[in-house]
């Protein structure tokens, strides 16, 4: 099973939550953690629209696992402190659509080209492992509620003043072509603040493909949502 055969159940389930949201706490910050995280946001976004309370700042994708995946196995083949480990990940969040930027590794760290291929590779499955492993039983879940506390807690601090609160996140986006992108981004009192354009810049040649190679997947999982939620009228 794909994050996207989880589409049929799930665009539903956010559809009527989202929906929910909207009647009741209109100005609360979303997080979306189910999947296929790269088209229930959209859907959410629609949701949000239709009922005339959408403020992109507020919506977000949850895309911390990768990043926590990032971290650990890159400070594992560094030898590296994991509390000193940052990798952004951009992109989304299933398959090719997550992009690890090693180059922006910090501290920085040098791989040989087998290594980028190996590492991204591996943080773009590990998800898809965990499911396969569990065979129908579900999928990552103490690594999915860690990383769903860290970004909770980062919009907990962002909400109460910390002006110094980073995350990435499938969030809605101009970095790209793409209406929907995961970046770096900086969190405030108001929800997105800040979208850090600087870690597209100057990427390899590696990530510079496989960004490309990963737009039309990222296009289509994002129109299939927004296509979804525009065939449904949800109650005013
Ligand atoms: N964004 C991320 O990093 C990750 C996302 N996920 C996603 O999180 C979701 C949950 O995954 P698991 O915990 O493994 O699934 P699970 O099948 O173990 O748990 C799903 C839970 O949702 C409840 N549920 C079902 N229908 C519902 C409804 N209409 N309203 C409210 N609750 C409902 C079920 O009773 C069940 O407790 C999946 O969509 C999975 O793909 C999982 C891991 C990482
Ligand atoms: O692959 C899945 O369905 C679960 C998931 O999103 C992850 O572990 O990153």
């Amino acid at each position: 099973m794909t994050r996207d055969d989880l589409f049929n159940i799930n665009a539903g389930i956010v559809r009527d939550l989202v929906s929910a949201v909207a009647d009741n706490c209109p100005g609360a910050f979303i997080h979306i953690i189910s999947n296929p995280v790269n088209s229930t946001v959209p859907i959410a976004a629609e949701v949000l629209k239709q009922k005339g309370v959408y403020d992109p700042k507020k919506l977000f994708g949850v895309t911390t696992l990768d990043v926590v995946r990032a971290n650990t196995f890159v400070a594992q083949r560094k030898n590296l402190k994991l509390i000193d480990v940052d990798v952004p990940v951009v992109g989304g969040h299933a398959g090719i659509t997550i992009l690890p930027l090693l180059s922006k590794t910090k501290p920085s760290a040098s791989f040989t080209g087998e290594e980028i291929e190996e590492l991204t590779v591996r943080i773009q499955n590990a998800g898809t492992e965990v499911v396969e492993a569990k065979a129908g039983a579900g999928s990552a879940t103490l690594s999915m509620a860690y990383a769903a506390a860290r970004f909770v807690e980062s919009s907990l601090r962002a909400l109460d003043g910390d002006g110094d609160v980073y995350e990435c996140s499938f969030v809605q986006s101009d970095l790209t072509e793409l209406p929907f992108f995961a970046s770096r981004v900086k969190l405030g009192r108001k929800g997105v603040e800040a979208l850090i354009p600087s870690d597209l810049q100057g990427l390899t040649e590696y990530e510079q493909k496989a960004l490309e190679a990963l737009k039309p997947e990222l296009k289509a999982s994002i129109e299939k949502g927004i296509a979804f939620a525009q065939k449904q009228t949800v109650a005013a």
